[in-house]
């Protein structure tokens, strides 16, 4: 399905140095992905973030996700308010598998070969990069920056990081952020439940779900 919108930003080409990218499926966004991409953003001096919800996310191609156009109005309600946040539907106006490499090259034709791309993830997401598609010239093209996720060993995880840098010579960096216990997985389950997601969620995009009936 192919959503037309004014309010697409994928296109904006400005000149900018350090673009920071957060994909995700988002069904739905909550604060956890936020708080990283804002903190992330502040930390390394990203001029922004561009939120790129998943059309068919790789490790979730077997699993129901949401209709892309309720990702992807949610993502927008819940960016809309921070200046430095942008959304594209550059995965989800294809029909392909979304694989990050495909994005990550997509960008670097925008953006051109000077802009430093950051990819955004927790370190649950990052210690799984040896199963995603090309690591090899995905991790020539960008960085990660991981942010650390409640539920998961540090030290493992360091440990993970490390084997991951040495095994593909790339840059991956990892964030301790105060942990915020969210997923989306819990969020439709207490809706489903008819349980409060009050405060784990932007407004507008409780709103939003409650009105469209999104997760009954
Ligand atoms: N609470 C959180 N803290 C840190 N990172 C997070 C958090 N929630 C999600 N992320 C990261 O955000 C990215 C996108 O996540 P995704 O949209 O799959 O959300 P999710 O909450 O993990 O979803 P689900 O429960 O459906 O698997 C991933 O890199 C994931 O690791
Ligand atoms: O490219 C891959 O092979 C790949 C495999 C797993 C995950 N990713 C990306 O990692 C991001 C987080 O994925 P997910 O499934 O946790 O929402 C999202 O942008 C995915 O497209 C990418």
């Amino acid at each position: 399905m192919s959503i037309t919108s004014p309010l697409d930003l994928s296109n904006k080409s400005s000149k900018v140095s350090k673009v920071g990218v957060m994909g995700g499926t988002f069904d739905p966004i909550h604060y956890g992905h936020l708080v990283i991409a804002e903190q992330i953003r502040c930390e390394y001096e990203l001029e922004k973030v561009i939120f790129i919800p998943a059309g068919i996310p790789p490790h979730k191609s077997n699993v129901r996700v949401t209709d892309r156009k309720d990702r992807y109005l949610m993502t927008l309600l819940a960016t809309i308010t921070n200046p430095y946040f942008e959304v594209s539907r550059i995965e989800l106006d294809s029909n392909e598998i979304s694989y990050t490499i495909h994005t990550i090259q997509k960008l670097k034709k925008i953006y051109g070969k000077d802009t430093e791309l950051h990819f955004i993830t927790g370190a649950d997401a990052i210690c799984e990069l040896d199963t995603w598609k090309d690591v090899e010239n995905l991790s020539k093209l960008c960085t990660f920056i991981a942010a650390t996720r409640p539920g998961l060993e540090n030290s493992q995880v360091d440990e993970k990081i490390e084997t991951l840098k040495w095994k593909y010579n790339t840059s991956i960096k990892k964030i301790k952020l105060p942990a915020l216990a969210i997923s989306s997985t819990d969020i439709r389950n207490r809706i489903r439940e008819g349980q409060s997601v009050k405060y784990l969620l932007p407004e507008p995009v409780e709103y939003y779900i409650h009105k469209n009936n999104v997760y009954v």
